[in-house]
């Protein structure tokens, strides 16, 4: 039997959208607000999706609380409180878009996970805003 359990997790950060191979105009019409040199914050809430196998003797396709210590060792510490473009490595040169961090912490994750298991990211940046990878 196989089906798919998810574990919500959330992180606070902040960013600022940024190309900069293109023109401070071009930047400010493109990303507006979120262009702002002194960067902006938001509260992202994370839904990780683990498909696989029922384990027969468990009755588990993972262990809730292994996916959780998995996520919050490899994401939430690496992310939580702090300022994407600065702090992280991983953004140093990647706009912080809501679509990079979801790519980004699906391959954080998919590394770290048994590749018996199918894996989703959605990423909610806003209450309205959010994506999701792979694409359905
Ligand atoms: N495709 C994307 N579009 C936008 C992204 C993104 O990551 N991918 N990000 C942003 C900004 O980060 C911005 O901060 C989003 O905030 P905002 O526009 O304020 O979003 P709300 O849902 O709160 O806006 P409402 O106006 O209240 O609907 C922009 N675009
Ligand atoms: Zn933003």
């Amino acid at each position: 039997m196989r089906l798919s359990v998810y574990r919500k997790e959330h992180f606070n950060a902040a960013h600022r959208l940024h190309n900069p191979s293109w023109s401070e105009e071009q930047n400010t019409a493109v990303f507006g607000k979120c262009n702002n040199p002194n960067y902006h914050g938001h509260n992202y809430e994370l839904i990780v999706k683990v498909t696989g196998e029922v384990d027969s003797e468990t009755g588990y396709v993972i262990d809730l609380k292994t996916l959780r210590d998995l996520i919050h060792e490899n994401v939430i510490k690496k992310f939580d409180h702090k300022n994407l473009n600065l702090d992280t490595t991983e953004f140093k040169e990647l706009n912080p878009t809501a679509e990079h961090i979801a790519v980004v912490i699906h391959d954080i994750l998919r590394e770290k996970l048994d590749a018996k298991y199918d894996l989703k990211i959605t990423l909610y940046e806003t209450e309205r805003n959010f994506v999701e990878y792979p694409a359905s």
